[in-house]
Formats: C-alpha cells, sequence, structure tokens
C-alpha cells in the first residue's frame, strides 16, 4: 500500500481522524502543519506573519516533493490541494481521501481557534467564501470523497481504514 492523504478545508477532521487511521492501521503518521513547524522552528502564525503564505505554500509544496516514506498516513493542511504539483504529487504517490463537512459545522469548529492564520484575519462571510472556491479542487483531488456529517471520528476513521483495504495493492 502506498500512502493514505486526507484532504478538506480547514477543521474537517484531517489531523484527528489521520492520528486515528494510523493507530488503527498500524501505520506511521505525519501531519504536514507540524512537519513544517518542526523543520522550520517557527509556528504556523509565525511563518505566515514573517515570511508571507506564499513562503508557507512553498514550504509546503517542498514537503511533498521531497517525502521519501511509503506506507503512512499523511495529513495535510487545508490548502494543499490548491496547487497543481501538490495535487500531482498526491494522486500519484498514494490514495487521497476528502473529508467533506458542511461549512456550519466547520465554522464552529475553527472560529475561536488561533493557530489558523487566515481564520484569524478574516470575517466568516470571506471563510465562507474561501469554502465554496476551494470544494471543487477538493472533490476533483480526492480518490474518494467521505461525508463526515452525522458521523463520529471513530464511524470516519473506520470507513476510511475500510476505503484503504479494499483499494489496497490497486
Ligand atoms: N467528525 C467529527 N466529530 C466531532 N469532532 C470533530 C470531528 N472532526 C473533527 N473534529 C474536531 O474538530 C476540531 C478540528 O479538527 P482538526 O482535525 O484539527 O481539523 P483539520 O486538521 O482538518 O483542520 C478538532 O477539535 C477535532 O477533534
Ligand atoms: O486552509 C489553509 O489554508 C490552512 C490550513 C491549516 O491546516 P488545517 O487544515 O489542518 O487547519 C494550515 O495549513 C494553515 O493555517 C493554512
Ligand atoms: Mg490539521
Amino acid at each position: 500500500m502506498k500512502r493514505i492523504y486526507l484532504i478538506g478545508f480547514m477543521g474537517c477532521g484531517k489531523s484527528a481522524v489521520g492520528r486515528r487511521l494510523s493507530f488503527l492501521l498500524k501505520l506511521p503518521f505525519y501531519d504536514m502543519d507540524k512537519e513544517i513547524v518542526r523543520q522550520t522552528g517557527k509556528t504556523i502564525p509565525e511563518i505566515f506573519a514573517q515570511d508571507g503564505e506564499k513562503h508557507f505554500r512553498n514550504l509546503e509544496t517542498e514537503f511533498l516533493q521531497n517525502f521519501k516514506n511509503d506506507n503512512c498516513i499523511i495529513s495535510t493542511g487545508g490548502g494543499v490541494a490548491m496547487r497543481k504539483i501538490n495535487r500531482k504529487i498526491m494522486r500519484e504517490t498514494g490514495l487521497v481521501l476528502f473529508l467533506d463537512a458542511p461549512f456550519k459545522e466547520i465554522w464552529r469548529r475553527i472560529h475561536r481557534d488561533r493557530n489558523r492564520p487566515i481564520v484569524r484575519s478574516s470575517t466568516r462571510e470571506e471563510i465562507e467564501a474561501l469554502y465554496k472556491s476551494r470544494y471543487r479542487d477538493y472533490k476533483a483531488t480526492a480518490h474518494i470523497r467521505i461525508r463526515t456529517e452525522f458521523r463520529t471520528l471513530r464511524q470516519i476513521t473506520e470507513f476510511a481504514a475500510y476505503q484503504a483495504n479494499r483499494l489496497k495493492g490497486e
């Protein structure tokens, strides 16, 4: 089996599901945001404030280009599927799962969070517009879309594991 990538908007559950999926499938887990924080020694808000969003986007692409491990779970950041090169790398090196959560729920989860610089600097209307504008790219990038509404983290994780096992070796 190759890699399993989790994609989707901020707050859809990529990090939470990724961690659980890694326990369930007994595969190593990489959260791209955490890896970038570790590699740079800066927090995500610090990178945005000091180096700019463009630089952060380049770090995301560099991570994907340089990453060498297979048989692992990778939770991406919500903006990763917006670049063509990132989409290409993910589709070619693994199974891409889109966690599809309704905006209302996303907003409830993220609006108070201080670690997401885009949320800090935007209104609810702006974030909703971003959600809508990104939706098509998530859908087109993913091999499988998982609707998370009315599902617990455990149910989502088990469904993701089922899909991964079903497509093993393809
Ligand atoms: N299906 C779900 N049910 C309940 N809480 C969830 C669900 N998915 C995510 N959460 C919670 O929402 C918050 C944001 O999730 P997170 O995994 O950080 O999202 P992402 O990495 O996609 O931005 C976390 O507190 C997480 O535990
Ligand atoms: O959607 C985005 O542009 C971002 C999502 C964040 O990750 P999560 O999706 O895990 O919140 C993080 O990479 C950064 O704040 C930018
Ligand atoms: Mg995350």
